[in-house]
């Protein structure tokens, strides 16, 4: 099909040429100008015939266009003395065989007035968008995206495409992994993709709510239902989160008696608030993460199958740092970035030993561990760049067995509590289990926790 350029060749070169809100010059390789449209001539007040013909020096104060013919380089957005003005120009070279034969000029904007309009504009826009998008973000309560999470590795990579596959579908994701790898990022990103990103995303954090408000907390309540009882009564978070997701976090420290309300709501659809006399439909997507052995959980009788099996539609593991060390330099200071910023304090990189000790060691409480290890940094140093010493000494006794002032039996010391530390991580919290791994009696194990505060 003959495309538009080339069937209306001359309504296009005309619309552009002439087009009132464009000045536009042309100069052959001597910088005698062979094309200036009407609204160049009418902003420098020439005539169009006596223009053309002449050197463009001679028809435009301060041009550089002859210069670029000469250069053969572009200059953009470059600022140009004229009628008293600023203005803003582009000027590049026309090139035939590879010789520069000419040059093309065009003014972006007038003067800095028209600049400042144009740009007060785009920032008033771009203001607008920054609150609709907060405003919305308040609105549903999920502050993240897929793109906020900062990684390098294949692991998390191809993590993040599995997350796009799923998001849009109405299955219940289980988020698996050590605490503070991401899983609640992850979760905000499924809701974000998901057809019900513009309704709400309640975030439910089992583990902090006291047992004896969680259920008014999870299903709400009538008007005096209990002494105590709110005026009107208080919807529960299935109710906030209908129509849109409900994130269960830490649902392994869930008490039973809750576990087994929550999938009768799940199974039926429907939610009863503590003294209504009639239950209400909800319909809400479950995200929900843990880091605790759910399997075992189950075996030991402290976690109900039958809800594992309504959660665990698609499970999707986040793995440790420590397992994928190549996100270590790129998190490190994507969360400096955003700590200074927070902070307002200017500390721009990490000495190279820094991102050696961050390598090396075993990140048990994982990236939340990593932010908070820089912003304690940052807090301390007195320089603009990390180093050694402005670590934790848990981090920094890792970049090797000594460090300066120290005694061997404090260096051992150190050695011993990190090496502790992670067993007990493996472990997850398992203290017969961490003594196995190291070798020790339990006692021994129990005696070392206590002397360093474990
Ligand atoms: N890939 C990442 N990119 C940027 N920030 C991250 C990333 N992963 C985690 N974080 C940051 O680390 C902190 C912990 O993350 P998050 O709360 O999502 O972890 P979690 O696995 O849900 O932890 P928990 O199980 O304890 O609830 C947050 O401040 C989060 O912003």
């Amino acid at each position: 099909m003959e495309s538009i350029r080339d069937s209306h060749k001359q309504d296009v070169f005309d619309t552009f040429f002439e087009n009132g809100n464009f000045c536009i010059v042309v100069v052959d390789h001597e910088g005698i100008v062979s094309y200036i449209n009407e609204s160049y001539c009418q902003f420098l007040n020439v005539d169009k015939r006596q223009a053309i013909g002449k050197h463009v020096t001679e028809v435009i104060e301060n041009t550089r266009m002859h210069l670029v013919v000469e250069t053969g380089k572009e200059e953009m957005a470059d600022l140009q003395y004229i009628r008293g003005n600023y203005m803003i120009a582009n000027r590049i070279p026309l090139r035939s065989d590879g010789k520069v034969v000419g040059a093309f000029g065009m003014v972006l904007f007038r003067d800095t007035e028209e600049w400042l309009k144009m740009n007060s504009h785009i920032r008033d826009l771009l203001l607008e968008l920054k609150a609709y998008r907060s405003q919305r973000r308040e609105q549903t309560g999920a502050t993240y995206a897929l793109h906020h999470i900062i990684s390098q590795s294949q692991e998390v990579e191809r993590l993040k495409d599995k997350i796009k596959q799923v998001a849009p579908s109405d299955v219940s994701v289980l988020l698996r992994g050590e605490s503070g790898t991401g899983k609640e990022l992850f979760a905000h990103s499924i809701h974000h993709l998901s057809e019900r990103s513009n309704k709400p995303f309640v975030k439910v954090n089992c583990a902090a709510i006291p047992e004896d408000l969680l259920e008014s907390e999870l299903f709400g309540y009538q008007e005096g239902a209990f002494t105590g009882a709110k005026k009107g009564g208080k919807p529960g978070k299935f109710q906030l989160a209908d129509g849109g997701t409900l994130f269960l976090d830490e649902i392994g420290d869930m008490p039973l008696h809750a576990q087994v309300k929550i999938l009768r709501v799940l199974q039926e659809g429907e939610v009863e608030a503590i003294g209504a006399t009639h239950p209400q439909k909800v319909n809400v997507r479950i995200i929900a993460s843990t880091h605790q052995p759910l399997e075992q959980l189950i075996q030991d009788q402290r976690f109900r199958e039958d809800l594992f099996y309504r959660i665990n539609v698609v499970q999707f593991h986040v793995p440790a740092l420590r397992e994928r060390k190549e996100d270590i330099e790129v998190l490190a200071r994507s969360l400096l970035h955003k700590v200074t910023n927070k902070i307002g304090k200017r500390v721009e990189d990490f000495d190279p030993a820094v991102q050696e000790a961050f390598k090396r060691y075993s990140w048990p409480g994982n990236v939340r561990e990593l932010e908070n290890a820089i912003e304690s940094a940052v807090h301390l140093t007195r320089s603009e760049s990390i180093g050694l010493d402005d670590l934790p000494s848990s981090i920094r006794a890792t970049s090797s067995g000594y460090t300066a002032g120290r005694t061997l039996k404090e260096s051992l010391e150190e050695a011993e509590k990190q090496a502790i530390q992670e067993a007990m991580v493996h472990a997850e919290g398992d203290k017969v289990k961490a003594a196995g791994t190291l070798g020790i009696g339990k006692s021994s194990l129990y005696e070392k926790v206590k002397k360093y505060g474990l």
